[in-house]
């Protein structure tokens, strides 16, 4: 009898499996080529567990086997990456497909719903709702945190260059962009320059690279409440999250009393019409007061959300570019040159005005984002059937743009591995399909804080330039890319520093 209930499960299992195999939806994405799958795995097992072999096997392996657009299988979900300007401005313009695909679903326990993850309506309101808080005359009030915490930067990796000359460039900058991005979305200093036991820091770094543990391995297959509940590396992610929400929670709360304090006893405000600089979350408590729909969980998830956006991706830009130049010289001294004319040797901080006038440095950053996008994929779900590269791609899909792909394509980018930033000097932009590069992506859900992200790169860039020559010294070479969410240096980035005076 036992016998027969098994066999009865497994064959109802097997036919449950062939009618999906067959079914419409999997046939059409089957239409798409891809590699080879295993029955209910998919290609999870041809999935590297490192952050380089990840890069390489989704844009560059699979990209020149199956072309720029291909199919691939997580267990039974299935996911198209495209890397055509064609295909990418199709999806990236459409006000259809701008909901966040299933893999975002491992940043939620961290940024819940906040203006990455978020979707719909929900996602329209609070973008409207935040756009503002990037205007560029609020952004010029952020210079003053820019330069000081750059000039930070500078002064430590001056007490490293008493005791050697290579320095681990990464780290210094991830700090340098977490102080800043916690001043501009808190309006606290945290001074994660010098205090380096700083519990939420520590929180912050395991957090990431755990959720990037997860996505890579079988653990990703686990449902949360599994995950979370019944293995030891999500009690432990949880734990770390506790530590972070808490953090942001606090800060939330002292930054309301102050505020309430202001209102009652009629004090200056610190934040209101006529202040220049106000934090991110000034605008969101500002927002609550004034009758927004907006709980004290949503204001976290915001900021938690502008915390992690606005942290690793800008460091990641200058610690790529900062390497562009050490293994440059020529760009580097022509760079140079340029902040002397602008700078002379004075010791100025750098203003809005002085980044218009820096044109070959707009090029050199523009052609290291292209080179090495911090961002190298983003996600969407099809939300209707859409027709990519003459494939039809049916809704519910997971759609992977490949920005790193899309940028080292031959076809728009000759000797797309050779740093040649006449490629974004004026003339030779005007032709180019303006979807084969975005690194802050491009339409409705472009990045919010990318002249946010540009000023800062900008400002730091020219600050350890101008005191700071950069080199390598050969034998590390190559730096490779590596794939943990965002696009970073395998093993860091030592550079080789020599003060300028
Ligand atoms: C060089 C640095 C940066 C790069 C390359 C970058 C790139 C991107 C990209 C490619 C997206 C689209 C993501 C997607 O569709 O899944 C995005 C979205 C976003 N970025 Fe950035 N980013 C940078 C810096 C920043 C900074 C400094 C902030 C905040 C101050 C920020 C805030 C955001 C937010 C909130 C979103 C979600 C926007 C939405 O969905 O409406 N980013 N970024």
């Amino acid at each position: 009898m036992l016998n027969f209930v098994f066999f009865f499960f497994v064959a109802l299992i097997a036919w449950f499996y062939w009618r999906w195999e067959n079914s419409f939806f999997v046939r059409q994405i089957d239409n798409i080529p891809g590699p080879l799958k295993l029955p209910l795995f998919g290609n999870i097992f041809a999935f590297p567990r490192d952050g380089p072999g990840l890069l390489q096997i989704f844009n560059v392996k699979w990209t020149k086997a199956h072309g720029h657009i291909y199919r691939f299988w997580r267990g039974v979900f299935p996911i198209v990456n495209i890397s055509s300007p064609s295909d990418v401005e199709a999806i990236l313009t459409s006000q259809v497909h701008i909901n966040k695909s299933i893999t975002g679903t491992f940043l939620l326990p961290w940024l819940g719903d906040g203006l990455l993850l978020s979707g719909g309506n929900k996602w329209r309101k609070d973008r409207k709702l935040l756009t503002p808080a990037f205007h560029f005359q609020i952004l010029d009030g952020f210079f003053d945190v820019f330069n000081r915490n750059s000039q930070i930067l500078a002064e430590q990796i001056n007490k490293k260059l008493v005791d050697v000359n290579e320095v681990d460039i990464y780290p210094m900058t991830s700090r340098c962009t977490l102080d800043i991005i916690c001043e501009a979305a808190m309006g606290i200093q945290i001074d994660a320059q010098v205090n380096h036991d700083s519990e939420y820091i520590t929180a912050i770094d395991r957090v990431e690279a755990m959720i990037q543990g997860r996505i890579n391995s079988l653990l990703g297959l686990l449902p949360d409440w599994f995950y979370f509940q019944f293995t030891s590396h999500g009690r432990q992610l949880q734990k770390n999250l506790d530590i972070v929400h808490d953090f942001t929670r606090k800060v939330m709360v002292a930054r309301k009393n102050i505020v309430d304090q202001q209102d009652a006893d009629g004090s200056e405000c610190d934040f209101g019409p006529k202040k220049r600089r106000r934090a991110f979350l000034d605008l969101l408590l500002e927002a609550a007061r004034n009758g927004a729909d907006m709980s004290e969980t949503d204001i976290i998830s915001q900021v938690d959300t502008f915390m992690f956006e606005g942290h690793d991706t800008t460091s990641a830009a200058v610690t790529w570019f900062l390497y562009c130049m050490a293994t440059h010289p020529a760009e580097q001294d022509r760079v140079y040159e340029e902040l002397y004319e602008c700078f002379g040797d004075s010791d100025k901080p750098c203003t809005l005005e002085d980044l218009s006038k820096l044109k070959y440095l707009d090029c050199c950053i523009k052609e290291s984002l292209r080179r090495h996008p911090p961002v190298p994929l983003i996600r969407r779900r099809i939300n209707e059937d859409v027709r990519l590269s003459g494939y039809n791609v049916p809704a519910d899909t997971s759609l992977g743009i490949q920005i790193y792909a899309l940028h080292h394509n031959e076809e728009f980018f000759a000797d797309p591995e050779t740093f040649k930033p006449e490629r974004f000097e004026a003339d030779q932009i005007i032709g180019r399909n303006p979807f084969a590069y975005v690194p802050f992506s491009a339409g409705p859900r472009n990045c919010i804080g990318q002249k946010f992200a540009l000023y800062e790169d900008k400002v730091i860039v020219t600050t350890l330039l101008r005191q700071f020559r950069f080199g390598i010294d050969l034998s590390r070479l190559p730096i490779r890319e590596s794939f943990n969410m965002i696009l970073k240096p395998d093993g860091g980035m030592p550079l080789l520093i020599a003060p300028r005076r």
